[in-house]
């Protein structure tokens, strides 16, 4: 097993009666002061609420947003604990500061299965730079650590990594589910294994192809990232998004899959159209048959029925980024149905954080997927197969 699957968790220890320091993912979307998505919130509430009921003095902590390592309003997490506050059905107590008096002072007064919101962690210079004295203020609040901000886990910051030179650090709920479910797959999955990968640039998520090319049974690849592949094979594209610098990259990758006897399934064909409008006039396009002028914007129904076949036949498959331009009602026929072949899938399907949690929520079946990760960087740097520093600095399991 990896060294992510080693670490300890909120049932090696026992809280009660300790000032447990706990990281959260709550850079949630605001408009205006108000939350426009509480998803990462209500993930975090296990772990709150485990510590609440086994008498933890929980005290949340979380950045918001990136205010440069300056105090700035419009940052403030006091949104936050109202919203927590809620949920929990009991108060959360906010203090205006994350280290120092006003910030002790909070903690003393926290007895056992009461709960505290620091402000904005990013408000310090520190924490970014994951500066050494920072974090030991931040460890000086508490006794206990428990890192639950999976989305933030691809930072060595104070509040994520620093502060676990002094404290013990064990993995929260979240985070424990997360790594769990991911790492299962990645390391032992049931077979077939497909990973479908999509969004707008080959550039962002090429890391993460070559290492499940290596783990796969069935790659897909679709949006606008497939055309530098469909260069790569010798196609013309007019107008779509290509990078032109990663021709031979994916030619290569091509070549590797081929060489290997894993499938790399590419678009046979595609929806092609003159703007990138939601009113652009569009067509079904073969390869050989987009024009100088046209874009493709979507998968064509040919490569649905392809990439639904390869998805209805597997056991665990993984989803990141969208087959097309989603958002545009026209050319979201690929998404809907990667999303509806994967809610029919009798095994795991997880969705790998960023836009394809959006594109699986406007079609209604999050509920029928087994995980949705909350982070969208975290997620693709663990599908990199790299070791993330959130996790990195956990504590090691013995056995
Ligand atoms: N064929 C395409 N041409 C241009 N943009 C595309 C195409 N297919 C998908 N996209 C865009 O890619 C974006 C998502 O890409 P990306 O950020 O890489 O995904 P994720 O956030 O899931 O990792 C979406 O906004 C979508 O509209
Ligand atoms: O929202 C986040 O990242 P994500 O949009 O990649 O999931 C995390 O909270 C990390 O935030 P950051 O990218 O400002 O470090």
């Amino acid at each position: 097993m990896s060294e992510n699957s080693s670490f300890q968790t909120l049932s090696d220890v026992n809280p009660r009666g300790l000032r447990v320091f706990v990281r959260a993912d709550f850079n949630v979307p605001m408009e205006h002061g108000v939350i426009t998505d509480d998803t990462r919130i209500r993930a975090a509430l296990p772990t709150i609420r485990e510590l609440v009921e086994r008498g933890g003095r929980v005290i949340l902590a979380s950045h918001l947003g990136r205010p440069k390592g300056r105090e700035d309003a419009a940052y403030s997490l006091a949104p936050v604990a109202a919203r927590l506050a809620d949920y929990l059905k009991q108060p959360v107590v906010f203090s205006k500061e994350s280290t120092g008096p006003e910030a002790e002072a909070a903690v003393n007064a926290l007895r056992e299965g009461e709960v505290l919101l620091l402000e904005n962690v990013r408000f310090h210079a520190g924490e970014e730079k994951n500066d050494p004295e920072l974090a030991e203020r931040f460890a000086a609040l508490a006794d206990l650590y428990v890192n639950d901000a999976f989305g933030a886990a691809h930072r060595a910051h104070a509040s994520t990594a620093g502060i676990t030179a002094h404290l013990r650090a064990v993995a929260g709920r979240l985070m424990e589910r997360e790594l769990r479910v991911m790492g299962a797959a990645l390391q032992n999955p049931e077979r077939p294994f497909t990973a479908i990968i999509g969004g707008a640039k080959v550039s962002d998520k090429i890391k993460v192809i070559e290492n499940l090319l290596e783990k796969v049974d069935f790659l897909l690849i679709g949006g606008g990232m497939a055309n530098t592949f469909l260069l790569a094979q010798g196609y013309a594209v007019g107008k779509s998004l290509v990078e032109t610098d990663l021709v031979s990259t994916a030619r290569a990758l091509i070549r590797k899959a081929e060489g290997s006897g894993k499938s790399l399934l590419l678009p046979t064909d595609l929806i092609v159209a003159t703007r990138f409008a939601a009113d652009a006039d569009h067509r079904v396009a073969a390869l050989d048959a987009v024009r100088e002028e046209e874009m493709a914007l979507d998968i064509g129904p040919e490569t649905i029925a392809r990439y639904r076949a390869a998805v209805a036949a597997s056991r665990t498959v993984i989803w990141n980024g969208p087959m097309g331009v989603f958002e545009m009602d026209a050319f979201s026929h690929g998404t809907r149905a990667i999303a509806q072949a994967m809610a029919e899938v009798a095994g795991t399907t997880i969705i790998g954080g960023g836009d394809s949690v959006a594109a699986i929520e406007k079609v209604g079946l999050a509920e029928r997927m087994t995980h949705i990760s909350t982070g969208g960087g975290a997620s693709l740097e663990f599908l990199e197969g790299r070791v993330l520093p959130g996790v990195e600095s956990l504590a090691r399991r013995s056995s």
